[in-house]
């Protein structure tokens, strides 16, 4: 008969305690600041590949702190640019804040924050799975993408529709239709790129971050939309918001710039 709630999950700056490399050398995110921004002339001669298919999104899962498309590998490869081999797209989620506020992105730049963050996550093929990848100095790179609000995002319209599907953590969703997550990129594609970590526990220093500098636009109602994901809140289930990470400082990190 006695009631022992699931911890409810500890804020960012509580995470130390339990993971000491919060405090770390290569933390993410952080906020770039865009005249510190070193242009390298190596990253546009080898430029950014991204060679998605339209057929790997399997499904939406909410992992209690995000939604989260699974990918199976099948042909969904990046490589050039910062990154010396081919890494594979495994999962994309988002970060995002309150309603209808302007923070809820992860990076900022010159201090300026979006709405919500899009990560897409891969792991080196050097690596066996990625598992043995996901702690490696070199096993993750992420692409960062910035939502701002503004007219709706056709490409990310027939994800969106799915969140009111998965309300509660660990609910699951099959992706039925083609789907190709490059429809989330910006059409052009510079970014900034720095050697950082996850933003999440257990906040591993293993991501090559490619943070594009356009942001894409998506309408008032997708980003309301996040919000039928539910959480755990100490008040009992609510609407899930504000799951972003505060930039950490930058520990004298170069960060370049296409
Ligand atoms: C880390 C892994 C779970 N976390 C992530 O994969 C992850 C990916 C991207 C981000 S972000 N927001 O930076 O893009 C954050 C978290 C679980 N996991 C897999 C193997 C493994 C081994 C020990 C502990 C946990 C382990
Ligand atoms: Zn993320």
């Amino acid at each position: 008969f006695l009631q022992v709630a699931s911890p409810v999950p500890q804020g960012p700056n509580k995470w130390h305690e339990q993971f000491p490399i919060a405090k770390g050398q290569r933390q993410s995110p952080i906020d770039i600041v865009t005249s510190n921004a070193k242009v390298d002339k190596a990253l546009s001669d080898n430029p950014l590949k991204v060679s998605y298919s339209n057929n790997c999104c399997q499904s939406v899962t909410n992992t209690g702190a995000s939604f989260q498309v699974v990918v199976d590998g099948a042909g969904t490869e990046i490589s050039g640019g910062p990154l010396d081999s081919t890494y594979k797209l495994v999962q994309f989620h988002a970060h995002w804040g309150p309603l209808g506020g302007d923070e809820g992105s992860e990076h900022t730049v010159d201090g300026v924050t979006y709405p919500a963050e899009l990560h897409l996550v891969h792991w080196n093929q050097k690596y066996k799975d990625v598992g043995e990848a996901v702690d490696k100095p070199d096993g993750l790179a992420v692409i960062g993408v910035f939502f701002s609000r503004g007219k709706e995002h056709a490409g990310f319209k027939p994800i969106s529709d799915l969140f009111a599907k998965v309300p509660r953590k660990a609910d699951k969703v099959d992706i039925s239709f083609n789907y190709d997550p490059a429809c989330l990129l910006p059409a052009r594609r510079d970014y900034w790129t720095y050697l950082g970590s996850l933003t999440t526990p257990p906040l591993f220093e293993s991501v090559t971050w490619i943070v594009m500098k356009d942001p894409v636009e998506v309408s008032a109602e997708q980003l309301a939309a996040l919000r039928n994901l539910l959480w755990e809140t100490p008040s009992g289930e609510g609407q899930m918001c504000n799951n972003y990470r505060p930039p950490q400082p930058l520990q004298g990190r170069l960060v370049r710039s296409t």
